[in-house]
């Protein structure tokens, strides 16, 4: 009988706020800088010494005071005082009509207020290592006083991040030179990928008939672990409730005994899995209407340590069949199997619950960006469509893209120029492979059409 059994779909919208709301932004705990890379800021973090720290040459040559040399560029001879090179030590003052050598990086005397570079004077050059000769230096005036004045990149008390502020390695050393040891950060979560399917055997092993390699367990790894998350991988595990069961009881409980069960533990991160469990679980499969779709089986069957069960067919495309629970309290999210649906259901659910308890997502960014709601959240960017585009009304398509020059659009026309167009198949993982984006097509699009504005999730 055609649409019996149909549901409403679910917007991604709602899906998503849904998949928030089971996960809240892990404590926060004080990290050396130089171990915070990739960690999420917890707090306002102010300079505690300004950058740079004093007034220095931001040139080699000499130190002088401007009030010795003519306004009008006539140059004039100085007796050379002294030097002054980079490092510690107590800097002598410059005295009227005199000029010190400095070195870049040194501290400026007190009473200099120019440094002329080496090659506009009469010396030249300085030779490494040698000793100074000249007991007089010939200069002028100079546009620049290549002065570098204390705090002038960063004054005591300015802010450096925000609760939210991803960790780069610029903003180590940027923290660090305004006097930071530490930094309050997010914990890293833990997240458990679980792929489900009787067809599945790992990576590396001879394919039997009706074999497949579990591409999404590693995949999904990936995934999480380039969303900053550390990794515990378990399975693949067989269409069996039961092992399925073990297998999130593994998950929430490292005590419990995967192998046991056939769920084995694999994949870079295991080493990292938190002593008290993981802070989400994905599972990849076995969330559609097979007779054999085990997440599905679990759900329905309502075991004690499954809570807010929440099956939803969602309207995207792919990545339909969805659902959500928590598995003695660990909040899990259950994509479908479908490679490049569950990648792109990653991308649109999971990844944003990593950034929620990284605290990526502050609670005050709520209503969150989502897919229809065009944002300037990290990670997201509007491209004009290269190419056509199909839309499915009803659902968000997501399509793979990669950055292409728009039709008609030379190197002469100015910025602006570069738009996306299909990696290929919407449907093929080779394709998705090499994409720079998500295209995401609205529900209600018919087709896109050269020039229109796509909402792009970057990958790369
Ligand atoms: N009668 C219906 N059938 C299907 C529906 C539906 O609504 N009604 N939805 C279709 C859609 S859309 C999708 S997506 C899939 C999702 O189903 P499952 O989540 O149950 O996924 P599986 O059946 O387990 O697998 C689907 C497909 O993907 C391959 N797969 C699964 N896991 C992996 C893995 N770890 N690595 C590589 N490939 C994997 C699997 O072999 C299947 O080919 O359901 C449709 N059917
Ligand atoms: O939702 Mo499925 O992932 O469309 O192919």
């Amino acid at each position: 009988m055609a649409g019996t059994g149909e549901q409403q779909a679910r917007d991604v919208d709602e899906h998503l706020r849904r998949a928030l709301a089971l996960v809240a932004p892990l404590p926060v705990r004080v990290v050396p800088v130089a171990d915070a890379l990739g960690a999420v800021v917890a707090e306002d973090v102010h300079a505690a010494v300004p950058v740079p720290p004093f007034d220095g040459a931001a040139m080699d040559g000499y130190a002088v005071r401007l009030a010795d040399l003519p306004p009008d560029g006539a140059p004039v001879t100085l007796p050379v005082a002294g030097d002054v090179a980079a490092g510690p030590g107590r800097t002598p003052a410059l005295a009227p009509g005199h000029a010190v050598r400095i070195m870049t990086g040194a501290p400026l005397p007190a009473g200099a207020d120019a440094v002329v570079p080496v090659e506009h004077t009469s010396t030249g050059r300085f030779v490494a290592g040698a000793p100074r000769t000249e007991e007089a230096v010939t200069l002028a005036r100079r546009p620049r006083t290549h002065v570098r004045a204390a705090g002038e990149d960063v004054g005591r008390g300015d802010l450096l991040a925000r609760p939210g502020t991803v960790v780069t390695p610029a903003l180590v050393g940027a923290l660090v030179a305004s006097g930071a040891v530490d930094v309050p950060v997010r914990r890293r979560p833990v997240v458990a990928v679980i792929s489900t399917g009787a067809e599945l055997v790992p990576a590396g092993t001879t394919l039997g008939p009706g074999q497949i390699t579990d591409s999404n367990g590693p995949m999904l790894a990936a995934a999480a672990t380039a969303a900053g998350a550390d990794v515990v991988r378990l399975g693949p595990v067989p269409d069996d409730p039961a092992a399925l069961r073990a297998a999130l009881d593994a998950a929430v409980d490292p005590a419990e005994d995967p192998a046991a069960t056939g769920a084995g533990r694999s994949g870079a991160g295991t080493a990292g899995a938190r002593p008290g469990g993981v802070d989400l679980v994905v599972t990849a499969g076995g969330v559609s209407a097979g007779a054999a779709d085990v997440v599905r089986e679990l759900l329905a069957a309502a075991p004690p340590g499954l809570t807010d069960p929440d099956v939803a067919a969602v309207a995207l495309s792919p990545g339909r069949p969805q659902a959500l629970a928590r598995w003695r309290g660990v909040p899990w999210l259950a994509l479908p199997g479908n490679p490049v649906g569950a990648y792109a259901s990653f991308a649109l659910f999971a990844r944003p619950a990593i950034d929620r308890l990284r605290g990526a997502l502050p609670q005050t960014c709520l209503p969150v960006p989502t897919p229809s709601t065009p944002s300037d959240a990290p990670g997201r960017t509007s491209l004009p469509a290269a190419a056509v585009l199909p839309g499915s009304p009803g659902r968000l398509l997501v399509v793979p893209v990669r950055l292409a020059p728009l039709p008609g659009a030379g190197h002469d026309t100015g910025p602006g120029t570069v738009g996306v167009a299909p990696a290929g198949s919407r449907h093929s993982l080779s394709a998705l492979a090499t994409a720079d984006g998500l295209a995401l097509v609205p529900p209600g699009v018919e087709k896109v059409r050269v020039g229109d504005l796509l909402e792009v999730l970057v990958l790369r």
